[in-house]
């Protein structure tokens, strides 16, 4: 964006304000700061520490994902920065083999020290993702990704772990005083992690769910009837504006690097221009689903 250009008869520089309106984003989008209220939450938690147990999180890191190490330290330093503890077992690539995975989730299991087990996702290949999480103790699975949990989730009894990411959306919604209850809402996404609970989550919220998924038909129609649109469908910018209905408030939960290396969601930047409320990426749902790690540690070390 320019502000001057040189006059074409004279050659003399001038102002130019004929693009200004384009320089700003001047639509009236909402941006809902999950790094922002997450920042609460660790100072809420800090304070509510004290006298209790400090809440203990083992993290299991099997493998050489770069982005999983990045997860993972984040997730360390949060809870220091919290007072929590934490410990983590990383597991080489060549080492991680169920038994090995077994071993370490039983003897994690056995310390009462220990309140929560988490197995960072996703696992090398080979493994069986659910048999190695189905040796997780219920009381222990501060992901919420067990069956047990998922189950309990779904009887609507909020009394279990909740997976993190979905319930950190619950929490922005709140904070932003947002109520899905009688909304429309359409959940993108069917995941056991993110998509199923998400839309457990609505539900018990009283909101109206649908889950579009892969197989969905007139995809777009069904997204323009939503209030609330959550976007987990692992593709990058996959919802543009034309998915919008006017005013909508969009929750994206995907997290992408693009070719020149910066982040992206699943919602393309113009959804702005016809959303209320949108979660950015980075900065939206991902620190909330850290913080729901902690506040998940710390009700499983201090509801015992
Ligand atoms: N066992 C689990 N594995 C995975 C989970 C999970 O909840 N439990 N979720 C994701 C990864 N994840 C946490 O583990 C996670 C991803 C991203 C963020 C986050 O805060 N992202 C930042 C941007 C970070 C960056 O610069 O790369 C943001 O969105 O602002 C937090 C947690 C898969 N595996």
């Amino acid at each position: 964006m320019k502000f001057f250009k040189r006059a074409r008869n004279s050659g003399f520089i001038i102002p130019d304000f004929s693009n200004s309106v384009k320089y700003f984003d001047n639509t009236k989008c909402k941006i809902l700061d999950g790094k922002l209220l997450s920042s609460h939450f660790v100072t809420q938690a800090q304070n509510l520490r004290s006298g209790r147990k400090i809440p203990c999180l083992a993290v299991i890191l099997a493998g050489d994902n770069p982005a999983s190490q990045v997860y993972v330290n984040n997730k360390i330093k949060i809870f220091k920065e919290a007072g929590f503890e934490s410990q983590s077992f990383f597991i080489s690539k060549e080492e991680s083999t169920e038994k090995k995975l077994f071993q370490t989730i039983d003897m994690l299991n056995k310390d009462d020290n220990v309140d929560g087990i988490l197995v960072q996702l996703p696992l090398p290949n080979g493994l069986n993702t659910e048999n190695i999480l189905n040796r997780i103790l219920p009381q222990k699975d501060v992901d919420g990704f067990l069956a047990h949990n998922l189950g309990t989730l779904a009887t609507g009894e909020l009394n279990s772990a909740i997976a993190c990411t979905p319930f950190g959306v619950m929490a922005l919604l709140y904070a932003y005083g947002i109520d899905p209850s009688g909304k429309n809402t359409v959940v993108i996404g069917r995941s056991n992690i993110v998509g199923k609970p998400m839309s457990l989550l609505l539900l018990s919220a009283d909101a109206t769910v649908t889950i579009a998924h892969s197989k969905t038909q007139n995809l777009i129609q069904i997204c323009q009837n939503a209030d609330i649109l959550v976007a987990a469908a692992g593709q990058p910018e996959m919802v543009t504006k034309d998915f919008i209905k006017k005013d909508a408030i969009v929750i994206d939960v995907g997290i992408h690097r693009k070719e020149n290396r910066k982040l992206c969601g699943d919602t393309h930047q113009n959804v702005k221009e016809i959303a209320s409320a949108l979660t950015p990426v980075p900065g939206g749902v991902g620190p909330m689903t850290i913080a729901m790690l902690m506040l998940n540690t710390a009700l499983a070390a201090w509801n015992k």
